[in-house]
């Protein structure tokens, strides 16, 4: 059974309809990654699903339950979590203080929140960043950071966008770890990522936009090999190893 389901979703910004009947669903333990060209409506996507913005047709649920007039907050106490393209930790806090941030939304104390938070951290490898000031950290951490602080709100369905960006390639590397064992933890994820390489090795399935419509969905071997896709956004020479 789904954790998330969009259906038909569709937004228009004045004369520009940025999204066109999206629609798809995220299974626990699955990923799915949406991907296309700059402007193709991935970002906008997410901020619909996350009540940042409200769509003009369709629909939005977690579970069963609709998650149409909730705020983001709301629904993040729910469950869907999002990570940002651009990280903005709380740069004067710790990074434990910033993922206590997260977990407060869930814990019923701040000893519990500090539990939930070392916990996370241990997780993603951060354990010895516990006291550094969020604002020194290299943007490979931030990342990082930013993933602890939406897990800390304890997500059943995780919504990452970029994660990737700017990282190099041993960050990647590390990055992708993470998010497979996501997995094993029976979140549902769902991925807006350019880093093609980790695309295909993280994704149970792809959902390929351009100019706001669905083109193409499928397993990553399906996609690296339509045609469709391939002019549309990856490139008659595209090829990753294993797909
Ligand atoms: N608030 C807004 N007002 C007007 N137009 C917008 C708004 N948000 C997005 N758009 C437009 O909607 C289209 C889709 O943008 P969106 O950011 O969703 O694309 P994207 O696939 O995430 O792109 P990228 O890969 O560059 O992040 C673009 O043409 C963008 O300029």
């Amino acid at each position: 059974m789904a954790v998330l389901t969009a259906t038909g979703l569709t937004k228009r910004f004045g004369g520009l309809t940025a999204v066109k009947n999206v629609s798809f669903t995220a299974r626990p333990g699955e990923i799915l990654s949406i991907i296309g060209p700059n402007g193709a409506g991935k970002t906008t996507v997410f901020n619909l699903l996350t009540g940042f913005i409200t769509p003009d047709a369709g629909s939005v649920s977690l579970d069963d339950g609709d998650l149409g007039g909730m705020s983001p907050e709301r629904r993040c106490r729910v469950g869907l979590a999002r990570t940002f393209q651009i990280v903005q930790p709380f740069r004067g806090l710790s990074v434990l203080d910033n993922v206590v941030m997260g977990a407060m939304l869930r814990a019923r104390s701040i000893e519990m929140a500090r539990d939930v938070a070392r916990q996370v951290l241990s997780d993603l490898d951060m354990s010895a960043l516990c006291d550094v000031s969020a604002g020194q950290l290299p943007i490979g951490d931030r990342k990082r950071l930013e993933m602890a602080k939406v897990l800390a709100t304890g997500p059943r369905a995780l919504l990452l966008d970029e994660v990737m960006g700017g990282l190099i390639p041993i960050e990647v590397k590390r990055m992708i770890g993470f998010i497979q064992r996501l997995k094993e933890r029976g979140i549902a994820v769902v991925v807006i990522e350019h880093h093609m390489s980790a695309v295909m090795q993280l994704s149970d399935h792809i959902l390929v936009l351009q100019n706001g419509e669905p083109i193409a969905t499928g397993t990553p071997q399906e996609i690296t090999h339509n045609p469709v896709v391939l002019s549309a956004y990856l490139g008659a020479n595209f090829a990753v190893a294993g797909t």
